[in-house]
């Protein structure tokens, strides 16, 4: 039998190939904004996801799927807790510490499980799908954009259920107990990795964000030791900056009006989630503003639309 029409049949290329020949806008083009570059995004938008599908699909075998087994055991269970019941939330707050003027701090990511995080990451960058950098303050080479509203943003279905989780899940009811004045203002949801490496991407000049809260949470490993990259957050009621430093896992929250900025990073890399709160149509809080909340309220996720607005 003569099957040569068959192999002479030539695949069409699937999502996944497309998207790794794609010809990707420069770096400059990108630094300066350019009309042509987020024309690029959005055009290849769906082929994108098409792609990280694909690549998800290929590899669901070896691949992790992330999930709140990755989170410090203490918090997960005192979260859980209060969603079964709301009135147990100080438990929660127990955990957070406040090292400057509403900047908090708490172990979140169990330091033992986040090899399989930042494994789960080197396989996202290995992918080779074109993905955004972050470029809010400067151009992150080796971040990348975590929100459906962004373009080029980490599409595969399991991160992005993860993501929605820690945003929902977690994040949310959290800022809402230390901050109650963000209620209203946290409906909308923004996020992106950042990593700091001596000669590439090293420091982030003082600024505030435009969330209502900032959840920075950091992914190195035990042992995986960096100098230099402290956080400052100045304390503008007292005028005295808090000079911090993340150890493995552990998460900072913030309000996003604190002023703060990265020292530059002198040896070793140090890798970030971050994740921000705002309200709809970037709205933030008017200064003053104060809520009482019924926790019942606190633990509940709006059922509200996402809308399209991207900080950056
Ligand atoms: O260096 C950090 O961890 C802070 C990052 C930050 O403030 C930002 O990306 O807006
Ligand atoms: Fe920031």
């Amino acid at each position: 039998m003569n099957n040569t029409a068959t192999f002479n049949q030539t695949n069409p290329a699937s999502p996944l190939e497309r998207a790794r020949t794609l010809d990707l806008p420069s770096r400059e083009a990108t630094l300066n904004r350019a009309p042509s570059v987020q024309q690029f995004w959005n055009r290849n938008k769906s082929l994108l996801s098409e792609a990280w599908k694909e690549w998800e699909s290929n590899h669901q075998d070896s691949l992790l799927i992330p999930d709140t087994s990755l989170l410090d055991k203490n918090l997960r269970d005192a979260v859980e807790q209060a969603w079964q019941d709301p009135s147990k939330e100080s438990a929660v707050q127990a955990l957070w510490k406040e090292v400057s003027a509403n900047v908090f701090m708490c172990q979140f990511f169990d330091p033992e499980r986040l090899a399989e995080l930042r494994d789960y990451l080197e396989n996202i960058a290995d992918a080779k799908i074109p993905m955004r950098a972050p470029y809010g303050i400067a151009l992150n080479r080796h971040g990348a954009m975590l929100d459906p509203r962004s373009e080029g943003f980490l599409a595969a279905p399991n991160f992005q259920t993860f993501y929605r989780e820690l945003l929902d899940r977690y994040m949310r009811p959290i800022a809402r107990l230390l901050f109650p004045e963000i209620v209203g203002y946290d409906t909308q949801t923004f996020g992106f990795s950042i990593q700091y490496q001596a000669g590439m991407d090293t420091s982030l000049r003082p600024h505030t964000d435009a969330s209502a809260a900032t959840l920075n949470v950091n992914l190195n490993l035990p042992g995986e030791s960096y100098t230099g990259s402290e956080v400052d957050f100045y304390d503008t009621a007292t005028g005295k900056t808090n000079q911090l430093r993340f150890q493995p896992g552990v998460a900072m929250l913030h309000r996003g009006n604190v002023p703060h900025a990265a020292h530059p990073i002198t040896s070793g890399t140090r890798t970030n989630f971050v994740l921000w709160l705002y309200g709809d149509r970037g709205q933030t809080p008017l200064a003053g503003a104060q809520t009482t909340l019924d926790p019942r309220q606190r633990w509940s996720t709006p059922q509200v639309a996402y809308d399209e607005v991207a900080p950056f």
